[in-house]
């Protein structure tokens, strides 16, 4: 077996894997570009609020599965992040709100009425992997993260010149989770390091980083059978409504 990485040279490796963020998904290409429908952005709002929803589930499960209460003291934020508490507005409510500013309903929303089946599976495996591994790996797969505040400021520079007819303020969950995912990266990167010494761990990390690309991607590519190529589930028995 190889020696260790360095902690520089397995960071190095680390960050190399945002050559297979979904910022690259011929979805998010033409989302970014502009070339999205309105059908195109509501169906990723709707389809994305289940992930939403369910990070701070996986984040709870990772708190159930640690020991260490000087971690969990910090990593208790993501989930107040996303549900927010009394007199502060969470990620969830923002992304309602995007919701909202894109011509969908809260009750829509809630409903996952929209929830194409490639999605569900992608995330559940998301939660259920985190419920399953140790904490640090669960801690290790959250660090799509370090490539997340690009794409949230990509969509922040682009949309409003793109589609005018989304009201800006509903795009305030970008920017909340441009400092947020920032800070988060810091103690996910600070446990994956400090955890993952032998080359063997280093390389199990790296594939744990590709696992979670792999959601993200897995994600996209069902939007873009619905809604790009119009071949959502069942196409071939049922119209799509
Ligand atoms: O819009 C995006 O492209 C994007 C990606 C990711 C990610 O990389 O997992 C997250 C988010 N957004 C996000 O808003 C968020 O709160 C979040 C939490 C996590 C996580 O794994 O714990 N990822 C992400």
């Amino acid at each position: 077996m190889p020696s260790a990485l360095s902690r520089t040279e397995f960071e190095a490796q680390l960050r190399a894997k945002g050559a297979y963020y979904h910022i690259y998904h011929p979805y998010h290409v033409a989302m970014n570009r502009g070339e999205c429908t309105r059908e195109q952005i509501q169906g990723w709002v709707a389809n994305r609020f289940y992930y939403q929803v369910t990070i701070p589930r996986k984040d709870a499960a990772i708190l159930s599965n640690c020991p260490d209460q000087h971690v969990r003291r910090h990593w208790i934020q993501r989930i107040i992040d996303h549900d927010g508490r009394d007199g502060q507005e969470g990620g969830i409510e923002a992304w309602l709100r995007l919701g909202e500013a894109c011509g969908l309903t809260r009750e829509e929303l809630w409903s996952f009425k929209h929830l194409l089946p490639g999605v569900r599976f992608a995330v559940d495996a998301y939660l259920h992997f985190a419920q399953q591994a140790t904490w640090q790996e669960a801690a290790c797969s959250s660090l799509t993260e370090l490539f997340a505040p690009e794409i949230h400021q990509k969509r922040l520079d682009t949309w409003p010149n793109h589609y005018t007819w989304i009201e800006s303020s509903g795009l305030q969950y970008f920017r909340n989770r441009l400092s947020e995912a920032r800070r988060d990266v810091q103690q996910g990167l600070q446990i994956t390091l400090d955890y993952f010494q032998t080359y063997e761990q280093q390389m199990h990390a790296l594939s744990i980083l590709q696992f979670k690309l792999e959601i993200l991607w897995t994600m996209l590519d069902a939007m873009q059978m619905a809604y790009v190529l119009k071949m959502p589930p069942f196409f071939t028995v049922e119209k799509p409504v």
